[in-house]
């Protein structure tokens, strides 16, 4: 079964340091497989297995803290962009009942002057976790790094100047999510029709998740059979958003994925992710490559800018009013 879906396992480092030959090896693989799957894992990306490990230590204290604590955290201007969303605030697209989850986000940093500083808020400071902050941040920049690194390989695929990317995403508007699915004890509390995370396709251009604590990530294959992910240790799964799947007229796949919920027995059991939802600044066009449109392939989506299109998904989701 697992030969007829193509998720392959790439070393990041064979693209940073390699030769030509296997710069281009890598360029190719990763390309494919976002053209068929959307999806790819990858190791040697600069995270080391210790800040991994510190980052989950984290998080687990984050979410262990009491309910009035961490709901100090949830701000509604900021339409769950920063700090913390409680259980039962955001709804798949097309779904009725809230996913069994809450989550904490953080934004951009910018150092040096640059006036997107006023555009984005600041990040929510954990005052009762203060390693919290630097551990995340940490992570952000290393994700950043390599994100930036995998949209290169991406360029040359798509036919484009290894650094089209580089000026849209520097001081982009990525999240790091750390996310937390709640025990439940009694499973015939929640609604029947309640999961981890509803069938759903992702915002931004790629995302990179840091090994989740426990099985449950799908994807939906082309032929309509869900397909479990599954990463070797410390790799990132990584995968497509609608914004690169819109840039080249859906010639890289933002694949449909959910989490789904473990055998009852196993309900009472927390699950860990952080996935960093790797977006550009808001100025960006996402009006699709002429080389993604010909005759066979017309043009599907109208224009439009990566702002106005984040401003329109988060309405759908319910977390902007
Ligand atoms: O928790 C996971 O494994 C995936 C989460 C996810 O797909 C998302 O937050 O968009
Ligand atoms: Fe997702």
């Amino acid at each position: 079964m697992s030969t007829e879906v193509n998720i392959p396992r790439l070393d990041l480092n064979t693209y940073i340091n390699g030769g030509d030959a296997e710069r281009k090896q890598f360029s190719e693989a990763i390309g494919k497989a976002f053209n068929e799957t959307g999806f790819v894992t990858i190791t040697n990306h600069g995270l080391s297995k210790q800040l991994i490990d510190d980052l989950y230590t984290q998080v687990k204290a984050l979410f262990a803290l009491p309910d009035d604590v961490k709901s100090s955290y949830e701000i509604p201007e900021l339409a769950g962009q920063r700090g913390y969303t409680g259980k039962g605030k955001e709804t798949a697209k097309g779904f009725k009942t809230p996913d069994l989850k809450e989550f904490w986000q953080i934004g951009q940093t910018i150092e040096g002057d640059d006036k997107l500083k006023e555009q984005y808020p600041d990040n929510l400071q954990v005052k009762e976790l203060p390693k919290f902050n630097e551990v995340t941040l940490e992570v952000y920049r290393k994700l950043e790094a390599a994100g930036k690194e995998l949209l290169r390989a991406i360029a040359v695929y798509l036919g484009l100047d290894e650094h089209y990317f580089d000026d849209k995403v520097n001081n982009g508007n990525s999240i790091l999510r750390t996310l937390h699915y709640f025990p439940i004890e009694n499973p015939d509390a929640v609604p029947a029709d309640a999961v981890r995370a509803g069938a759903h396709e992702d915002i931004n251009l790629i995302t990179l998740l840091i090994g989740a604590s426990a099985d449950g990530l799908e994807l939906l294959t082309r032929d309509g059979k869900w397909f479990p992910v599954k990463a070797h240790g410390e790799d990132l799964v990584v995968n497509v958003g609608d914004m690169l799947q819109r840039l080249t007229n859906n010639k890289l796949k933002s694949t449909t994925h959910r989490v789904v919920n473990p055998p009852r027995e196993l309900m009472k059991f927390s699950r860990y992710s952080v996935p960093f939802f790797l977006h550009p600044k808001s100025d960006m066009d996402l009006t699709s490559l002429p080389s993604t449109i010909d005759a066979e392939h017309p043009k599907i989506y109208s224009d439009i800018t990566a702002g106005e299109y984040l401003d329109e998904r988060l309405r759908e989701i319910g977390l902007k009013k």
